[in-house]
């Protein structure tokens, strides 16, 4: 019952005015049959007299039914879609509402997005929305019964439970068989997939060649045979025992019929009622008969129940969603979104003490005690894999530690809900957005002047200067009149989307790699503008090309899980530890001209 009202709640989404219209049609197409009853009844009680009313009367239950049932299809299938947009944006804001990624990197939370997110592809699969309109015509189906019993009753009550009971009997042991036929072709669906997909490498062209110069197509063939009979033997199966058992369970409303209509024939003859109410009661009758046999939804509502389950599962994940409200009979974010700009405050004294953090099975961070002073250049240095980024994406908020504390200027960052909007990273993997370059800086409402300012600070002046359409070329060959961007500019593109960021308030930046794609020349031309471009806020920078790194106000090493060097490049090369070998190594090599990056053989 719960998930029945949990249903029926999702029209909050379809909005009122569409729920209204839909519930009306649903509600009309119900009572026409009790409506043709009474109308045929007055029509024969007419007896040749006027029969203005009595026609008029069934000219409007007719047309009244005829009309609910040619827009009940397309304003069910609006509320269904509309149900649907709203739902798959709670998922999303479910998800993106959790403020470390632990989460939403968890396979069984990505199953459960995939399970209440999906398109139907087969006949079993059903949406939220499906769901949400095949329940409000089930309760039609109820209101259906309750109507065309209040007919029946005017000959006898006990007409009533004549009918109804065997009809709502077949129903109940109809549905089951469908539900167990359901569940029977979703247990094969592994089996369905591999045969479809045989069957899709059987006729593509690509695959073609290599079939036959393989003489692979038997092979082929006898995979697909295979699996198809998997998957459809036992559904095949079940549709015999589907027909066999309907004609045995339809003997239940048929036998609850024939005793109605028999009885009421032989009262009619004794002048116990007219024969214009015999005509009306087997309307009725007719009517509890046809709804009985209507079992479609018993497939919606059971193929809806996985997405709803995956739902309340995925709702249990984050007890507070990014805010949405109610906005044109669907779903959106609350006012200026998530990326509201942030007053500009000092950048914080960030400490980390003793942080200790491990993906599962590797330990990674080892009692990290480190300090990124307000204002300075920190460089974090390291082999591959020694945790850096790792790190950073500690100090996002991205992660939390498994013990010790990261603090900004003394507050823990994980009891501060705006932590992440005071932060603004390059991450090595950025992402890429098929969007127009504007969007791709600004990820929101753009401020044309510090636009202007950070693809001028990131180099990307002269790209812009020849794409088509200037900030509005979409950044995506698929996209019409799109271009794509070389790896180089798609980073200059993240380094002027954080840039963006900072100068909306954010107060640490942080660089993984910003040059990894750049040229020689477009990296030291970065490197010489970085203090400028970065005044008055927080960098730390990551990078493996450590000539690009001396300049920072002091260099930090990560190794085995520490910090284990620390200072300006000049007291790290005095001191002679890793990083002054790595240093020498790394000079060394690039004067051969290698590759100047480091793996941790080259250390051995
Ligand atoms: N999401 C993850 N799940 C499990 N292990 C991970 C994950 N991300 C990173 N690791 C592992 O954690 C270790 C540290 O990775 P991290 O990316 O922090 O190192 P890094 O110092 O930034 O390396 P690089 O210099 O190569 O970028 C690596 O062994 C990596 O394989």
């Amino acid at each position: 019952m719960r998930e029945r009202l949990d249903l029926l709640r999702l029209f909050r989404y379809a909005g009122p005015a569409v729920t209204i219209a839909l519930t009306a049609m649903v509600l009309i197409d119900a009572v026409v049959p009790a409506g043709i009853a009474v109308a045929v009844q007055e029509l024969v009680a007419a007896d040749g007299r006027s029969a203005l009313a009595p026609v008029l009367l069934m000219s409007g239950v007719v047309l009244a039914g005829q009309l609910a049932l040619a827009f009940r299809f397309p304003v069910g299938r609006l509320a269904a879609d509309r149900i649907d947009g709203a739902h798959r944006t709670r998922i999303a804001a479910l998800v993106m509402g959790v403020p470390t990624v632990d989460v939403a990197e968890r396979q069984d939370v990505q199953d459960r997005v995939k399970t209440t997110t999906a398109e139907p592809r087969d006949w079993v699969d059903r949406t939220s929305g499906d769901g949400a309109v095949s329940q409000l015509e089930l309760v039609g189906h109820a209101v259906a019964l309750a109507s065309s019993s209040v007919v029946l009753a005017w000959w006898s009550w006990w007409l009533v439970p004549a009918t109804v009971i065997p009809a709502v009997c077949f129903r109940t042991v109809h549905g089951r068989q469908w539900v167990r036929h359901f569940r029977i072709w979703v247990e094969g669906v592994l089996y369905h997939r591999r045969w479809k997909y045989w069957g899709e490498v059987a006729t593509t062209p690509a695959a073609g060649r290599e079939l036959r110069v393989f003489g692979a197509s038997e092979w082929l063939l006898g995979h697909y045979t295979r699996d198809m009979r998997t998957h459809v033997d036992p559904v095949w199966e079940d549709d015999r025992r589907v027909l066999r058992g309907l004609w045995l369970a339809l003997l239940l409303p048929l036998a609850g019929c024939t005793v109605a209509f028999t009885w009421v024939a032989l009262g009619t003859a004794a002048g116990q009622g007219t024969v214009a109410l015999e005509v009306a009661v087997v309307t009725a009758a007719w009517s509890v008969f046809s709804v009985a046999i209507r079992t479609d939804d018993v497939i919606s509502l059971e193929g809806a129940r996985p997405v709803r389950r995956a739902a309340a599962e995925l709702e249990r994940i984050n007890p507070a969603p990014i805010p949405l409200r109610a906005h044109a009979g669907t779903l959106a974010l609350s006012p200026l979104g998530a990326h509201a700009g942030t007053p500009a405050a000092p950048p914080p004294l960030v400490r980390f003490e003793d942080v200790r953090f491990s993906y599962p099975g590797r330990q990674v961070l080892n009692g990290v005690d480190l300090e990124i002073r307000p204002g300075e250049s920190l460089a974090l240095v390291g082999l591959n894999g020694a945790g850096k980024s790792t790190l950073t994406k500690l100090l996002a908020g991205l992660y939390r530690p498994d013990s010790g504390r990261i603090l900004a200027d003394g507050t823990d960052i994980a009891d501060l809900p705006d932590w992440q909007s005071r932060l603004s990273v390059v991450f090595q993997d950025f992402l890429k957005y098929p969007l127009s370059l504007r969007d791709n800086i600004a990820l929101g409402a753009a401020d044309p002047d510090l636009l202007t300012g950070v693809v001028r600070d990131a180099g990307l002046a002269p790209v812009v200067s020849r794409l088509p359409g200037g900030y509005d070329t979409p950044l995506s060959r698929s996209r019409t009149a799109g271009v794509d961007l070389s790896g180089g500019q798609w980073q200059q593109v993240a380094l002027a989307r954080a840039l963006y960021a900072t100068r909306r308030g954010a107060r640490i930046l942080v660089l993984d790699e910003p040059t990894a794609h750049l040229d020689v020349r477009t990296e030291h031309d970065l490197f010489q503008r970085l203090p400028d471009i970065t005044e008055g806020i927080s960098v730390v920078l990551i990078s493996h090309r450590l000539s690009t790194v001396r300049q920072a106000d002091r260099i930090v090493l990560l190794d085995g899980g520490r910090i284990t060097e620390s200072g300006t490049h000049e007291e790290l090369m005095a001191g002679g530890g890793q990083y002054a070998t790595m240093y020498a190594l790394q000079a060394r090599r690039f004067s051969q001209g290698y590759d100047d990056r480091l793996d941790e053989g080259d250390l051995a």
